[in-house]
């Protein structure tokens, strides 16, 4: 059906601004609707950049990008591809954890989002139709809002995390925008001051637990399914009883993926394996301490313990190098409270001569001697100086890796891990950090976020055509990520730089595609993997309308 030149020059997917050509304006209408002068893309990149430029807050910057998002997303992709480490912690962590606290106080517009509501769970099929338009939908990312990053639950203003992701996969991945949908399932919020505010947007109830959640959850897959066929769903912060509940309900047969648990254990175990190349020592000979056994804590303790098995140690001898502490302390086999995920790594007390010490960081460390230390705690400051020099005692490269997000909730600094151990820890942080100056040594950071590596995961099983995502392709994902760093510079990253994300996220996507093929989950015939992956790609430039 041939669209109105209103309906097109109000359409983000169509629109083009002052970059319509003589050709559109004259024969789609558009004559006379835009300034006469013809603007190329990278005139209008360039006039964008300025302006985003005068902005002067990370907030004030994000919503001037977002209202080019809003109008036209090939400009937007385009600009953000020519900026992508400096749009990075702009778009996506750390403002975005402000504009999900803000969410109902800054709403211009739903960006193309799917708002589901549980109290009307029979509409979850039409909302998704009428979100997608006559679109393809291919990826969706979905969130209840119950763990944004560590700022817990925001309820219906969690979209924005599904909204930011996709861009992300765009910029990355070269996902085309048109063929994604960000949904919100909006199940209620435990949070007080949103339950309280009248500018509130979602539902004013408590969070819908229980068999009923459920039933929703399974409502929008099945409904997801019926209207986009193999459609790739991407899970993002649900909370701690429900993300891997979810993730194993779905994953035997569905394309389902839950970045918090599998996609920081892919950029964690990448970090691991990246810091080790540098060390030269072995995987298999390192003690692995885990602060905050959550979901994104058990996902990434979990990766590493099966990668310590693919090395050659049998489950038990695996196990004996993996401990987890939470907020009780380290974790027992003989606590009740303990989630499925935790249990296969809780302790015995015989074990220990003072067990029942070991209730803080502190006390664990000094009694396990841990080579990794990993933090998914939402704890800010929790490695302090003392912890981290008890740890740097007993090893010569401690691999140290403050993950929670936003910055607020790190649990340390880089520059303060790189100076307490006189520059020898080998650290990733959750969010972007700048290279860190220490006795004359320039010490680059590198982020261990899932951002790295689920955009070409994601490239990967939607070119390849993947019935589902299974363990052997997370792990080759995994690694795929070295070689890129040289481990012989002095200070060099573990991870490669963000700046290099479109480039290394189709060397993620081939190994991905390749081991679908390997392992014949493909639905559709494919005769190499790597064209696959190339054909896929989406690039931000104009398409001819007229
Ligand atoms: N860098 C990344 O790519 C990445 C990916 C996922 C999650 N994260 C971050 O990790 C953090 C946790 O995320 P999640 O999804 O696992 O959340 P979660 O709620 O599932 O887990 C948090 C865990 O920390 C524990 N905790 C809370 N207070 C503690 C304390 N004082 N001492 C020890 N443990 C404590 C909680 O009991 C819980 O088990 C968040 O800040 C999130 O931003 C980072
Ligand atoms: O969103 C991020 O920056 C990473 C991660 O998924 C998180 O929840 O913190
Ligand atoms: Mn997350």
């Amino acid at each position: 059906m041939k669209q109105s030149a209103q309906e097109i020059i109000n359409n983000p997917f169509l629109n083009k601004g002052t970059a319509f050509t003589q050709a559109e304006r004259d024969n789609l209408g558009l004559a006379g609707l835009v300034p006469s002068y013809i603007q190329t893309i990278d005139e209008q990149a360039q006039q964008a950049y300025a302006q985003y430029q005068s902005k002067t807050s990370m907030l004030e910057q994000r919503i001037f990008l977002m209202s080019i998002f809003n109008e036209n997303r090939v400009l937007f992709y385009h600009l953000f591809g020519q900026h992508i480490a400096e749009f990075m912690p702009v778009v996506y962590d750390p403002t975005i954890a402000d504009t999900i606290e803000n969410y109902s106080e800054l709403f211009v517009q739903s960006q193309n989002a799917a708002f589901l509501s549980i109290d009307e769970p029979d509409k979850v099929e039409s909302i998704l139709k009428n979100a997608a338009g006559d679109r393809k939908i291919r990826l969706i990312v979905v969130t209840d809002g119950e763990g944004i990053l560590g700022i817990g639950d925001w309820g219906v203003q969690g979209v924005d995390i599904s909204v930011g992701k996709l861009m992300v996969y765009t910029a990355a991945a070269g996902i085309d925008p048109s063929e994604v949908l960000p949904v919100s399932l909006d199940v209620g919020t435990n949070r007080q001051s949103l339950l309280d505010n009248p500018l509130y947007l979602g539902n004013r109830h408590e969070r819908v637990r229980g068999q009923r959640y459920e039933e929703f959850v399974d409502q929008f897959v099945r409904s997801a399914e019926k209207l986009f066929p193999n459609v790739y769903l991407h899970f993002e912060d649900f909370g701690r009883s429900t993300a891997a509940k979810i993730l194993k309900k779905y994953q035997q047969d569905n394309v389902v993926f839950n970045d918090d648990i599998q996609g920081t254990g892919i950029i964690v175990l990448a970090s691991v394996l990246g810091a080790l190349n540098i060390s030269k020592q072995k995987i298999t000979d390192q003690v692995y301490l885990c602060f905050g056994a959550g979901s994104a804590g058990a996902g990434i303790t979990s990766r590493v313990m099966a990668e310590m098995m693919q090395a050659g140690l049998s489950e038990e001898e695996a196990r004996s190098h993996f401990y987890m502490v939470d907020k009780q302390g380290l974790l027992f086999d003989d606590m009740t409270d303990l989630t499925p995920e935790q249990k296969p790594f809780a302790r015995k007390r015989s074990e220990f001569a003072n067990a029942n010490e070991l209730t803080n960081l502190e006390a664990v460390v000094k009694a396990i001697h841990p080579t990794i230390l990993v933090g998914t705690s939402t704890q800010p400051g929790t490695f302090t100086e003392e912890i981290v020099k008890e740890m740097a005692a007993h090893t010569e490269r401690p691999i140290i890796l403050p993950l929670s997000n936003p910055t607020k909730l790190a649990e340390a600094k880089a520059a303060d891990l790189i100076k307490w151990t006189d520059g020898r820890a080998l650290v990733a942080t959750g969010i972007p950090t700048d290279p860190v100056e220490y006795n004359g040594v320039t010490y680059e950071i590198g982020q261990a976020n899932n951002a790295l590596v689920y955009p070409g995961l994601g490239l990967g099983v939607i070119a390849s055509t993947a019935k589902v995502l299974n363990d052997q392709t997370i792990s080759k994902a995994a690694h795929s990520l070295g070689g890129i760093v040289d481990p012989d510079q002095h200070g060099a990253a573990i991870l490669p730089p963000v700046s290099k994300l479109d480039a290394f996220s189709q060397t993620v996507a081939q190994a991905v595609a390749q081991d679908v093929l390997d392992q014949n989950l493909n639905r559709e015939p494919i005769a190499d993997a790597k064209f696959a992956v190339a054909n896929e790609k989406w690039v931000p430039e104009y398409s001819n309308l007229d």
